[in-house]
């Protein structure tokens, strides 16, 4: 039986701020800081011997792997960065105060782009200003793998096959894995390993910097879960 753990990143600068953030690579807070240390605690605490670390290309979700590690005294295993576990792109959300979108849209426009499974977002083009497209930590990708805007269901689709080839296989190795990641690409994860329905999933929220383990059997189900602290 393997464990599996999840992290969100601890608050970040726009979390702080309550602005869409998506690709945008801002940094924890410093209560974002306590929230990832406070989370090495818990994952000390409950002595999890982690073999494996996935984490995105963002900085804040790389800090936040990097703070809690340290809290356990674990920051030397091997890590792996990918863009597919990078947070949904927000598209020309990216950079907005939700509570003034709210404002101009409605909270329930706001709302459906935030949580509905399967609406996009407005699109960035290639060429504006704050693409993807051009930043270097992409570079390496077909550029029409990069996207404008992503809903959770693209999100789920690009984190799944990342999931598929290295993360399953780990587990079912028996390796213990943590993750730390972001609202949207943990909650496309979530999804996927609990099977829940994309009526359902517009309900699940991932609190910043909180770990959650699951005990997972060879075929990965799930046998148990558990929210720290
Ligand atoms: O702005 C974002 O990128 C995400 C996570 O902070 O926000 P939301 O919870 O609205 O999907």
């Amino acid at each position: 039986m393997a464990k599996l753990v999840f992290i969100r990143h601890g608050q970040s600068e726009w979390n702080l701020s309550n602005q869409f953030t998506g690709w945008v690579d801002v940094d924890l807070s410093e209560e974002g800081v306590k929230q990832a240390k406070n989370a090495g605690k818990l994952l000390k605490a409950e002595g999890i011997e982690f073999d494996q670390a996935y984490t995105s290309v963002l900085t804040r979700a790389i800090k936040t792997l990097h703070y809690a590690l340290e809290e356990c005294g674990q920051l030397w295993i091997p890590e792996t960065k990918t863009w597919r576990l990078n947070e949904r792109h927000y598209g020309a959300l990216q950079g907005l105060n939700k509570a003034e979108t709210a404002e101009k849209y409605g909270d329930e426009q706001v709302h459906i782009w935030r949580r509905s499974y399967d609406t996009l977002p407005p699109l960035l083009k290639e060429t504006d200003e704050g693409s993807a497209a051009k930043d270097r930590r992409y570079s390496h990708l077909d550029p029409r793998a990069v996207p404008g805007g992503e809903n959770l269901k693209v999100t789920l689709e690009r984190v799944i096959p990342f999931w598929e080839d290295q993360i399953a296989p780990d587990l079912i190795d028996g390796k213990n894995v943590i993750i730390a990641a972001h609202g949207n690409s943990l909650r496309a994860l979530t999804k996927y390993i609990e099977d829940i329905s994309d009526d359902d999933i517009m309900n699940l929220e991932m609190a910043t910097g909180q770990p959650v383990v699951y005990d997972l059997d060879e075929h990965l189900n799930v046998k148990s879960k558990n929210k720290l602290g």
